[in-house]
């Protein structure tokens, strides 16, 4: 059992009552890379509960549900109340009875939208947001922590068992267990150290449940340009909910932000917000990110202002503004993105006040980030993440040991380890990252580790030339998790320990079975690993986001 966690929390989690979904065991045969949510939602049907056709409910049909437990992604797994037939339904929380409109039919099952709550949920509690039920971001505010936590312990598990197809662990004390409970955040509110809000030229107006579930509301004149800034309203590419305030950023930010909103709201024809359905307008995106002075410790702020053109001089004023008034903004950067997609990664970046990085503390450690590199959102409980993956990679101590960190970022794992292994070498898509952990090295006087610069999802015959053979390889992809070619990869490379970081149980379980139960099969590989660790750290209170580590150990 790990010791980075509480096993008393164990005990308290299951306290709540427990309901076990049974899923099917194996991936959707058509495409097993290709994880959509959609697939997600055919992995989690009861099995007792296909209906018949005629129990079948019509798409516009309002129903009575029960909602019994939480699938991935946070969605409510309801029943009709008469026939027991299955219904996904956003912000439907166990135990609440509701009425729903079915607004997709699926095979076996349907997806719907809460209309109204008739009674409600276990472990209900008042969501403190203003913002909560018209914003896309924190969607579990209104469930009690210890719920929040027992459902994302919950999924972690019946990904892991079905489409891993690890069976369901053993309890925790038993010797062949794998499933470790759950790490809390100290933190639930104000954790996050980046928060990126969208410019948009239509507001939308918070109504009220009814007008916001049934997306039919347009409740703006399409012909009225507005100035609009915040996060999108749920599943509304094209509509931003203004917010001055988000509880998850720190205080300081949330000042920034508003004094931002107040003149842009003044400014809107020199500074016009993007339209994203015309591509016309200048401001796309503001990010706001805070770290720390590595001397003194104090808030560090930074401000990345996305636009469409190559015009930073359209910015000074606004610049001069919050530069002034806040002297903790350190850096003031323009990322200019020239293209119709929705990212905020910039093609060019200007210095507009400042240094052009933040910095931050991590295990004992001093980071630089810039504004398009990666940094774990929330610093404290990457303090705890990265403190399991290192008990996770059972090192020796004895500087020995080589460590292949895979997809590192500004390096920041692969570096808190660095003292205790013969080499690290980290592996990176995006330049700056890459560029950020190189500083980062020697900025803490590290001389045992390699970055590299490479796309992971584009193997070639060269790869692996750069380092040696490692002992350990950490791994730490991105939602959609790793490329096939990358798992053939590692099954040939056959180091003795995968640390497998994720942020998306459902690809990280597909990947898992891959790396473990691939012999003779489609990946015509004779390794094996065998899965002896699964640990979900909860990164993202109030929001149904799920980070967990599982530990491989190559089989002999
Ligand atoms: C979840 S982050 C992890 C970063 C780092 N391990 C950390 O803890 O800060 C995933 C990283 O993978 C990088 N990445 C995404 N796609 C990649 C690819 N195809 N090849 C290499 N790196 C990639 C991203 O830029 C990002 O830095």
């Amino acid at each position: 059992a790990s010791s980075c966690l509480s096993r008393r929390w164990f005990y308290s989690l299951h306290l709540f009552p427990r309901r076990c979904s049974s899923l099917p065991s194996s991936l959707p045969s058509d495409s097993p890379r290709i994880f959509s949510a959609a697939a997600a939602l055919r992995l989690q049907i009861p099995r007792g509960s296909r209906g018949s056709r005629s129990f079948f409910p019509k798409k516009g049909q309002d129903l009575e549900l029960e909602c019994e437990s939480l699938a991935y992604k946070g969605l409510g797994v309801c029943k009709v109340v008469e026939t027991g037939f299955v219904v996904f339904c956003e912000r439907a929380l166990p135990g609440e009875r509701l009425v729903a409109r079915i607004v997709k039919k699926r095979k076996g099952f349907a997806e719907a939208y809460k209309l109204k709550t008739l009674s409600v949920h276990n472990n209900a509690v008042t969501a403190p947001c203003k913002y909560f039920g018209e914003c896309g971001g924190c969607k579990a505010q209104n469930l009690a922590y210890e719920a929040q936590l027992q459902a994302k312990e919950q999924q972690v598990h019946d990904l892991v068992a079905r489409v891993g197809k690890f069976g369901r662990s053993a309890p925790v004390d038993h010797p062949d267990s794998y499933m470790m409970p759950i790490v809390p955040c100290l933190s639930q509110y104000h954790y996050r150290n980046k928060m990126e809000f969208s410019y948009g030229t239509k507001k939308w107006r918070p109504v009220g449940e009814y007008m916001t579930a049934s997306k039919e509301a347009e409740n703006v004149d399409p012909k009225v340009m507005e100035f609009a800034l915040g996060l999108h309203a749920p599943g509304r590419f094209d509509k931003v909910l203004p917010i001055d305030h988000c509880l998850l950023q720190h205080d300081t930010s949330n000042q920034v932000l508003a004094m931002i909103q107040e003149f842009g709201e003044k400014n809107v024809h020199q500074l016009p917000p993007y339209d994203v359905r015309t591509h016309e307008g200048f401001l796309k995106h503001l990010t706001i990110r805070s770290g720390r002075d590595c001397n003194t410790g104090e808030l560090q702020l930074m401000v990345n202002f996305v636009t469409k053109d190559d015009k930073p001089e359209l910015l000074q004023p606004l610049v001069d503004r919050i530069s002034a008034s806040f002297p903790q903004l350190v850096s003031i950067v323009n990322n200019v993105n020239t293209s119709i997609g929705p990212s905020s990664v910039g093609e060019k970046e200007h210095v507009l006040h400042g240094v052009g990085f933040i910095t931050e503390h991590l295990r004992g450690l001093v980071f630089e980030i810039s504004a398009n590199s990666f940094f774990q959102t929330n610093t404290d409980q990457a303090e705890v993440l990265y403190r399991c993956v290192e008990e996770q990679c059972k090192l020796k101590g004895d500087s020995s040991e080589i460590v292949l960190d895979l997809f590192c970022g500004t390096g920041s794992i692969g570096l808190s380890i660095a003292s205790r292994v013969k080499h690290v070498y980290g592996y990176e898509l995006v330049p700056e990252a890459v560029a950020d952990a190189r500083r980062n090295a020697d900025r803490n006087g590290i001389l045992n580790a390699t970055f590299i610069q490479g796309d992971l999802n584009k193997l070639t015959g060269d790869f692996g030339k750069d380092f040696p053979k490692p002992d350990i390889v950490i791994t730490d992809p991105n939602r959609p998790g790793m490329h096939l070619k990358l798992i053939s990869y590692l099954l040939k490379l056959k180091a003795r320990r995968i640390v497998y970081v994720s942020c998306n149980p459902a690809t990280c379980a597909r990947d898992l079975d891959l790396l473990c139960h691939s012999q003779g099969g489609e990946l015509g590989m004779e390794t094996r690993y065998q899965l002896v660790h699964v640990q979900p750290v909860d990164m993202f209170p109030q929001t149904f986001h799920i980070e967990c580590i599982c530990t491989l150990e190559l089989c002999t």
